[in-house]
């Protein structure tokens, strides 16, 4: 029997006694240690199984936490926590209270950079190298990033940049052809390119061949030429992009090799400068299910290790899968419907406009900024721009949202995907933030539906209003109420009363709506009478019921899945105050002022009183408090 390798790292130290077969060995024990752990518990499996060799590679030749190495998106991450003394921990990968499934700096000393958004890992590595050269300090910086996260626009800032200073930093190019689905773009089609040429390999080693061969002059010829940046791999490969760039290229190499990878990293450490090593890998290696499907295994649910199916039941239809079946069927009947995603034709459900109407369809890549303003531009000119973008992503375009859309008044659709917690991504990726940054955006309409079918109208209206529209939606499945045939149009602005109440009213949004039904009718049953109200739109709120709802002299309660900060119970005192109903008793649930930890939703619901219970327990306080002014003031 082999004894484990894996059960006696600790950290990257015990890496360096280790021979390359034992280097090998631990490859294989690491990537069955990254299926067995996420078989249960769900995560970015695909991504890890592509960097197992990269990642001891770097641990091996590079010396953390005194390296600094940077994981851009940091979905990858898994390996470097197994390798960087979290092995014991593991198993609890993206569980309430363990481990996060990206680098966290209070996690330990090895995550330099807290990550999660794409394409920041070169800005920040820069960052960090720029400050140990005015500190005179001593260390390598090395920036993983993926082929997908090389499309945002950030890295290519990031790259001017470090081209300019000359630097010594190092950039690791992991390039699997894939971003979550295929990865997009004239760049992917140039590395593509690059990795696939046989001109290049051929050219450049009959290149070096001849002036090797040349006594005297061609080794010097070599060398200079090579110093001098005018490589050979200039005469077979025009316009080497990161050269002129000012990065010296290595690669591509073979990035299931350890001993090449090993050796590359090795000559990238000695060389000066900014540094690019383009790293060819496999998605999903090693594990059959995920090589063939790596989008599907890129983040998976916990899932059947022999056959890699999902585990767990189907339920009701996702708000996803409804907002994207219903845009086919509204772009089908208007030709003035363009859907657009920036790297997130899967997750947004758009890959059914993809595949029905293909020359409507457009994948940016990683570029939430660059959708958002290439939406207006398209709005312009007469057509429907339906962008879809997940709620934490959309921050990356917010001056485009204010400047590109709203300024000029431009009826682009802003399809909100994971709005509220998302759950076991975490802080980096809950959508808890949007209602505060969009609704002090003058022009826009911001709504949230109930349900998956209320989705729908609310998309058919959002494609027939003429000005900028926003609706922010959760991630996974819908209550489960039916479909109906006929779309309508709501009417802008309008809530909706579910239940009269006379001692009280709960102001809910979105699916919390259903949570807020079932809380008012176990209360009936203990007697008290709590009405409850769809609110529907944030923005423009129904001012109408506001009104009427202030006359009926009973407590609110406002619940929202997102933080109390500028949220839409803020938006509710808002009105108050401007109307001067200073009396209005209000309490509002919502999310605190801090960055909410992972966990699945509905423990984090249950912990933050977002749920049928938590919405019972507020409005007995809101009664209690109500109760208390009335004895308070009856004994005056
Ligand atoms: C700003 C932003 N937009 C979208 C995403 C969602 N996302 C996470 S990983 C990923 C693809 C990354 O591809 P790549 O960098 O090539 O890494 P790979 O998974 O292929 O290893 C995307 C689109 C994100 N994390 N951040
Ligand atoms: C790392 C990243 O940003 C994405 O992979 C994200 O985790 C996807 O989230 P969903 O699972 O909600 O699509
Ligand atoms: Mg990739």
């Amino acid at each position: 029997m082999t004894t484990s390798i894996l059960s006696q790292i600790n950290g990257p130290e015990d890496l360096q006694g280790l021979t390359l077969n034992q280097l090998k060995q631990l490859a294989e024990e690491i990537r069955r240690e990254l299926i067995e752990v996420t078989s249960r518990t769900g995560g970015h499996l695909a991504p890890n199984l592509g960097v197992v060799e990269l990642t001891i590679a770097l641990h091996r030749v590079f010396n953390s936490p005194a390296d600094k190495i940077i994981w851009d998106v940091g979905h990858q991450a898994y390996v470097h926590k197994l390798l960087t003394g979290r092995r014991d921990r593991f198993a609890t990968l993206r569980q309430l209270g363990g481990i996060s499934g990206f680098p966290k700096r209070e996690e330990s000393p090895h995550d330099i950079f807290a990550t999660g958004h794409s394409s920041t890992s070169i800005s920040a590595a820069l960052g960090i190298a720029l400050a140990r050269d005015m500190k005179k300090e001593d260390f390598k910086v090395v920036a993983v990033i993926g082929d997908g996260a090389l499309t945002g626009g950030m890295a290519f800032e990031a790259l001017n940049h470090a081209g300019h200073t000359k630097t010594d930093l190092i950039v690791i190019l992991n390039d699997n052809e894939m971003s979550i689905a295929e990865n997009v773009g004239a760049l992917s089609s140039y590395l593509t390119r690059m990795r696939t040429d046989p001109k290049y390999y051929k050219g450049k080693e009959e290149i070096e061949y001849i002036l090797k061969r040349i006594p005297n002059i061609g080794p010097k010829m070599l060398q200079l030429a090579n110093r001098l940046k005018d490589s050979v791999k200039h005469l077979v490969v025009p316009g080497m992009l990161f050269e002129e760039l000012g990065f010296t290229y290595l690669g591509p190499i073979p990035g299931h090799d350890l001993a090449a990878l090993k050796k590359v990293l090795h000559d990238a450490k000695a060389l000066t400068g900014p540094v690019l090593v383009h790293v060819i890998t496999k998605k999903g290696k090693g594990y059959l299910p995920a090589e063939e499907n790596p989008d599907k295994f890129h983040g998976t649910g916990p899932f059947d290790i022999a056959t890699g199916q999902s585990a767990g039941g189907t339920g009701p239809i996702s708000y996803t899968e409804a907002f994207g079946r219903e845009l086919v069927a509204l772009g089908q009947q208007d030709a003035r419907i363009v859907a657009i995603t920036a790297a997130m034709p899967t997750g947004t459900g758009l890959y059914h406009f993809a595949r029905e109407i293909p020359h409507r369809f457009f994948d940016v890549g990683i570029a939430e900024q660059h959708a958002v303003t290439l939406a207006a531009g398209m709005a312009t000119q007469g057509l429907k721009p339906v962008v879809a973008i997940y709620s934490t992503f959309l921050q990356r375009a917010y001056d485009q949202v204010l400047h590109d859309v709203c300024l000029q008044k431009l009826p682009v659709v802003l399809a909100m995907d994971r709005a509220g917690l998302v759950g076991e991504d975490g802080p980096t990726h809950h959508g808890v933030f949007d209602i505060a940054y969009l609704r002090s955006i003058p022009n826009l309409v911001l709504m949230e539906p109930k349900d998956e079918n209320e989705l729908r109208h609310m998309l058919y209206t959002a494609i027939q209003h003429d000005g900028p529209i926003a609706l922010r939606y959760p991630r996974g499945n819908g209550i489960g109420v039916p479909l109906e045939q006929q779309l309508r149009q709501l009417p802008l602005g309008k809530a909706e009363v579910l239940r009269e109440g006379s001692q009280g009213w709960i102001l809910a949004l979105g699916s919390l709506v259903y949570d807020a039904l079932a809380a008012a009718e176990e209360l009936a049953g203990e007697g008290l009478d709590i009405g409850v109200v769809n609110m529907r739109f944030v923005k423009p709120l129904d001012e109408d019921l506001l009104h009427r709802l202030v006359a009926t002299n009973t407590p609110w309660l406002t619940v929202e899945n997102h933080v109390l900060a500028g949220g839409f119970g803020s938006a509710i005192l808002e009105f108050l105050h401007q109307n001067g109903y200073q009396r209005q008793e209000v309490t509002m649930l919502g999310l605190p002022d801090q960055f909410i930890e992972h966990g699945r939703v509905e423990e984090l619901k249950a912990i933050y009183c977002l749920n049928q219970d938590g919405i019972k327990a507020s409005c007995l306080e809101m009664l209690a408090k109500r109760q208390q002014k009335t004895i308070l003031v009856a004994g005056k």
